[in-house]
C-alpha cells in the first residue's frame, strides 16, 4: 500500500489504523441523512465517518462516501491528525508545521509528475449511457440546498488553452442533470480565469474532476498558489517525490492514477444554468441565493472498484473549508510578507473568525529598526494583501507582536480587544475585491464585491519605537521564573 499523502485509499486506511474513522455499514440515504450525520461529526470534532452502503449505489459500488476528510480530532495533541495526515507528518504535528510544509517547496525545483500507462482510476469506465448523476449517491448536503452538491472535496483539472499552466483546485459543484453539473466559476479563482481565457477564443473548457486524489494533491488544491503555477510539479517537490498521472480517455488532461473516480468532460463557455444556493464556510444558506454559472458537460466517468468520494458537508465550524482555506491562504499570505521583506514570524487565520481574519505576528525588534510609522506600515501590508488574489477571503489583517501566538486565538483576541483602538488604529480599505461569499458583502448593505476590509494595528505605539513596556499580569508575567517553578513544582502538595 502506497503512503497516506500520496494515495486516498491508503490515506483511509491511515484514519482506521488512527482510531479515526466510523465505518457505517447499514444503508444511509445521500439525500440529507448522510450529510446530517457528517455536520454532527464536523461540530463535535468526531471520527470521520466511511458511508460503506449507500442507497444509489451501482453494482460496482459506485460510489461510497468518506465524510470530514480533513476536519479536527477531539483529542488536543492530535488536534490536526488528519491534515498531518494529508502530509506524511506525524499526527501530533502543529498547525505551524503543517503550513511550513505547505510553503517548503517554494524555495526548491519543482519536480514534475510521471505519466504512467494506466492506473486503479481506469478499473471501470462509464459512457453517459451507463450512468444517471441523480441515480448514483449524489448527496444533498443542506435541505436548503439549490441541487445535490456531489462535488464539495474533488479537484478540478483545468488547462490554459496555450498548455502552459495546468492548475488543480476545489471548486463546489451540484448535478444539473442525468450527465451534467452546474458550479460555481468565480473570479479571481484560476479556474474562472482559465475558464475565461477558454471564452475568449470561443471553445468550451476541457477538464477533468477527480475524486479522492493524494491527500498532498488537494491540500495544494485548496492553497492560493501563484498565478501561472501547475500544481501538480508544486506537490511533487513539496512530497519529494513525482506524481503519477494517466491521461484521460476523453481529452488531453492528465489525472493521478490512484483517483477513486474521475469525471471526464468540457466545460461550458456560454451554456449557464442555475447554481446554489449552498450551505456555504461562513455558516449560511440563503434561500432564493442562486446565480447563473457555467455548466459542465460528464463525457465518462472512470472509477476503482467500491470508489470512495469525499464530501465536505460545509458551514458552521469546524470542516475542511476552515482547516483548510484560511489557514492555507494565510500560509501564503505570509510568504508574500517575507518575500517582500516584511518583519512577519507567522500568519494563521483563525476558526474564531470564520476564517476572515490573518493574524500576523511582527518580529518587532526588525519593526523598530525599521523605524516607520504605524499608518505607513499598516498600509504597507493593506497594499500588498488587499490587492492580490491571496488575500481575496481576508477581511482582516491584525498585526499583533513577538509576545502573541497567533495559533492561539485566546492570545489573538486579547491583543485585538486591548491594543487596537478602534478606528484611529484601524486602516481601511473600500477600493479593493470583496468577498461576496460572506454574509456582510453578498447579503449587506454595502456593494457585494468591493471593499469591507480593515488592517487592524494590534501593536501598542511603543513596540514601534523603544518596545515593550508593560508585563502580562499572569502567571507567566508577573512573577520571577524561580517563583513560577517552585509553584509548579508544589501544585500537587498544595493540595490541587
Ligand atoms: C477546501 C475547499 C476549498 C474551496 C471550496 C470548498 C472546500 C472544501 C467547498 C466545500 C466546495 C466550498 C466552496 C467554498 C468556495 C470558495 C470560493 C472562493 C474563495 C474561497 C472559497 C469554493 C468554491 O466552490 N469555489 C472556489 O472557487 N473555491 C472554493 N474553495 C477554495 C479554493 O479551493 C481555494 O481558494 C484555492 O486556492 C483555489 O485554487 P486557485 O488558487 O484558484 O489555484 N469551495
Ligand atoms: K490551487
Amino acid at each position: 500500500m502506497a503512503l497516506a499523502h500520496m494515495e486516498f485509499r491508503a490515506f483511509v486506511q491511515a484514519l482506521k489504523d488512527d482510531g479515526d474513522l466510523v465505518e457505517i455499514n447499514e444503508e444511509c440515504d445521500p439525500n440529507l441523512e448522510v450529510s446530517a450525520i457528517i455536520r454532527k461529526v464536523v461540530e463535535h470534532d468526531e471520527r470521520a465517518p466511511l458511508f460503506n452502503n449507500l442507497k444509489g449505489q451501482n453494482e460496482n459500488g459506485l460510489w461510497r462516501i468518506l465524510g470530514a476528510p480533513n476536519s479536527l480530532r477531539s483529542d488536543q495533541r492530535h488536534r490536526y491528525g488528519r491534515l498531518a495526515r494529508h502530509l506524511n507528518l506525524p499526527p501530533t504535528s502543529s498547525m505551524k508545521e503543517i503550513l511550513d510544509k505547505m510553503v517548503s517547496a517554494k524555495t526548491v525545483a519543482p519536480i514534475p509528475p510521471k505519466i504512467v500507462e494506466t492506473g486503479p482510476c481506469k478499473e471501470f469506465c462509464l459512457t453517459p449511457d451507463q450512468f444517471d448523476l441523480n441515480q448514483l449517491p449524489s448527496p444533498t448536503l443542506h435541505q436548503a440546498d439549490g441541487g445535490k452538491y456531489v462535488q464539495t472535496y474533488g479537484m478540478f483539472i483545468v488547462r490554459s488553452p496555450d498548455g502552459k499552466w495546468t492548475n488543480w483546485s476545489i471548486a463546489r459543484a451540484m448535478v444539473h442533470d442525468k450527465n451534467h453539473l452546474v458550479g460555481l466559476v468565480m473570479p479571481p479563482q484560476h479556474i474562472a480565469v482559465i475558464h475565461r481565457m477558454w471564452k475568449e477564443q470561443g471553445r468550451d473548457m476541457p477538464y477533468a474532476l477527480a475524486f479522492g486524489v493524494p491527500p498532498a494533491a488537494i491540500m495544494a488544491a485548496s492553497m492560493p498558489l501563484p498565478d501561472g503555477l501547475t500544481e501538480a510539479e508544486y506537490i511533487g517537490s513539496m512530497v519529494h517525490s513525482p506524481l503519477e498521472l494517466v491521461k484521460c480517455e476523453t481529452n488531453d488532461l492528465f489525472v493521478p492514477s490512484t483517483s477513486e473516480i474521475v469525471f471526464e468532460g468540457t466545460c461550458s463557455v456560454t451554456e449557464t444554468a442555475s447554481e446554489g444556493p449552498f450551505g456555504e464556510m461562513h455558516g449560511y444558506v440563503f434561500r432564493g441565493d442562486s446565480h447563473s454559472m457555467p455548466v459542465y458537460t460528464v463525457n465518462m466517468i472512470t472509477h476503482r472498484k467500491d470508489p470512495i468520494m469525499p464530501v465536505s458537508a460545509c458551514g458552521r465550524l469546524t470542516d475542511e473549508t476552515h482547516t483548510m482555506i484560511g489557514p492555507l491562504a494565510a500560509a501564503e499570505i505570509g510568504y508574500i510578507l517575507k518575500s517582500n521583506g516584511l518583519p512577519i514570524n507567522e500568519a494563521f487565520s483563525p476558526f474564531e473568525s470564520q476564517v476572515t481574519w490573518v493574524a500576523l505576528q511582527v518580529d518587532t525588534d526588525k519593526l523598530r529598526a525599521m523605524k516607520t510609522t504605524a499608518e505607513a506600515f499598516c498600509r504597507q501590508v493593506g497594499d500588498l494583501i488587499f490587492r492580490g488574489k491571496p488575500g481575496s477571503t481576508i477581511h482582516r489583517l491584525l498585526l499583533v507582536g513577538d509576545d502573541i501566538d497567533v495559533y492561539d486565538f485566546k492570545e489573538v483576541i486579547w491583543a485585538f480587544t486591548t491594543r487596537c483602538r478602534p478606528v484611529m488604529d484601524e486602516y481601511s480599505y473600500e477600493d479593493v475585491p470583496g468577498f461576496p461569499l460572506i454574509p456582510y458583502m453578498g447579503h449587506g448593505n454595502g456593494p457585494a464585491n468591493k471593499g469591507g476590509k480593515l488592517v487592524c494595528d494590534c501593536l501598542l505605539p511603543v513596540e514601534y519605537t523603544t518596545g515593550k513596556n508593560w508585563e502580562a499580569a499572569d502567571f507567566k508575567g508577573s512573577f520571577p521564573p524561580e517563583l513560577q517553578q517552585k509553584v509548579l513544582d508544589r501544585w500537587q502538595s498544595y493540595g490541587f
